[in-house]
């Protein structure tokens, strides 16, 4: 298969995880005899220093006639007082709504050998599989007006009922091929926005008989995810609720280092990206965790290019590095050895050339 994949890999630690990727791609396009052509453009605090725009025309151009699109991360400190329109952050959320990228698919799940970065029981944490069902193109992200003036300063929550409408269904059509549940995460105590999100899940709900549905006030849904997290299947949420619930969510599998995600057209074109950003605090120094970013790779393989047996190469190869106790330095596991980001990525590739990987797959799918 031939397909060209457009890689921004952004500012911070975006570049040192999308060059690992990239290694790791390479690895699965040899041994499974595919081509995937790469191409780079500039998104971020990178795009406004060599363009003067944190979104390019020559990077929307080439996301436009790419097959898929891998996206590092964007900010820094750099860039944090400039005027909101020059602001890195700008630049992804521009390339999302540009795309029509509006269904963000964060899965969370426990991965055997890591200790939980927190004070959470192992036994709480032991079987976590969620799936955060995030809206991204709308939401108070995107609502106009939004600025300052005098003493007053204005963000708008806007949502039409299609926007929820098409998100709430996408929450349900995957519950209906996970595990049937789907929680719904609002503030409609208070939120007119969440009264309408509710309404819309509960008008929808029928459609759906085999998927149980149970609503949760976000604050009280924030408290759920640590005091016992497997009650939850696929929780579907609008835009801010999910980018602030995924991060808590992170820590139940060891780091934000290990969170990967979709972000979704209905055609099903994708841009995938890790859940983290740029880490400036690590940046530069060859310890930024890439499996999130690999394991997105591995997202877009399954959801775009319907790489089956490839995608889950690399997720096979993730889960044997770690049980064989390597990991960053953001992870813990007991007598394990501590590596960089490029170490890490060669045990992966070790681990995609290593004939049991592959055969175990390649007999699961014959
Ligand atoms: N998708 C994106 O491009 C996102 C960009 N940002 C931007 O990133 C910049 C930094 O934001 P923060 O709030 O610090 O969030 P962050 O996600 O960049 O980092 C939070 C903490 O997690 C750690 N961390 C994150 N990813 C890691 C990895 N792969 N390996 C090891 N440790 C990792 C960092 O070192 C830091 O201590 C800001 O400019 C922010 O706007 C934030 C979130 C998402
Ligand atoms: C940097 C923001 C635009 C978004 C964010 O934090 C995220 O998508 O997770
Ligand atoms: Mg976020």
């Amino acid at each position: 298969m031939k397909k060209r994949i457009a890689l921004l890999p952004g500012d911070g630690i975006g570049p040192e995880v999308m060059a690992g990727c990239q290694k790791v791609l390479e690895a699965i396009a040899e041994r499974f005899n595919h081509e995937f052509l790469f191409e780079e453009g500039k998104i971020g605090g990178g795009a406004i220093d060599a363009e003067g725009t944190p979104l390019p025309e020559q990077t929307v151009a080439l996301c436009e006639k790419s097959d898929a699109i891998l996206l590092g991360a964007v900010g820094g400190p750099k860039w944090d007082d400039a005027p909101s329109h020059l602001r890195p952050e700008k630049g992804l959320l521009g390339i999302r709504k540009k795309m029509g990228l509006f269904a963000n698919l964060r899965p969370v799940s426990t991965v055997k050998s890591l200790i939980p970065a927190s004070p959470l029981k192992e036994e709480v944490v032991s079987n976590v599989d969620l799936l955060i069902v995030r809206e991204l193109t709308g939401g108070i992200y995107f609502g106009q007006p939004s600025g300052r003036e005098g003493d007053k300063v204005v963000d708008t929550l806007e949502y039409t009922k299609q926007e929820i409408e098409r998100i709430v269904r996408k929450g349900f059509e995957l519950a209906s091929v996970r595990r049937g549940k789907l929680t719904s995460v609002d503030k409609a105590n208070v939120l007119e926005s969440s009264k309408v999100w509710r309404e819309t899940v509960n008008r929808i709900a029928p459609e759906f008989p085999d998927v149980e549905v149970e609503h949760q006030l976000v604050d009280s849904a924030a408290m759920q995810l640590i005091r016992y997290p497997e009650q939850f299947d696929v929780i579907v949420t609008e835009n801010l609720f999910g980018d602030i619930l995924s991060d808590e969510a992170s820590m139940l599998t060891g780091s934000l280092g290990m969170l990967p995600s979709a972000s979704l057209r209905s055609d099903g074109f994708g841009m995938y990206e890790p859940v983290h950003g740029s880490a400036p605090d690590i940046a530069g120094k060859g310890i930024a965790n890439p499996l999130a970013m690999i394991m997105s790779a591995a997202m877009m393989l399954r959801y775009t290019f319907n790489l089956f047996e490839e995608a889950q190469a690399i997720e096979v190869a993730v889960q044997h590095t770690l049980e064989e106790g390597y990991h960053t330095k953001d992870l813990v596991i007991e007598n394990g050895q501590e590596l960089g980001t490029e170490g890490i990525i060669e045990k992966v590739i070790e681990q995609i050339n290593e004939e049991n990987t592959i055969k175990g797959i390649l007999e699961t799918y014959s």
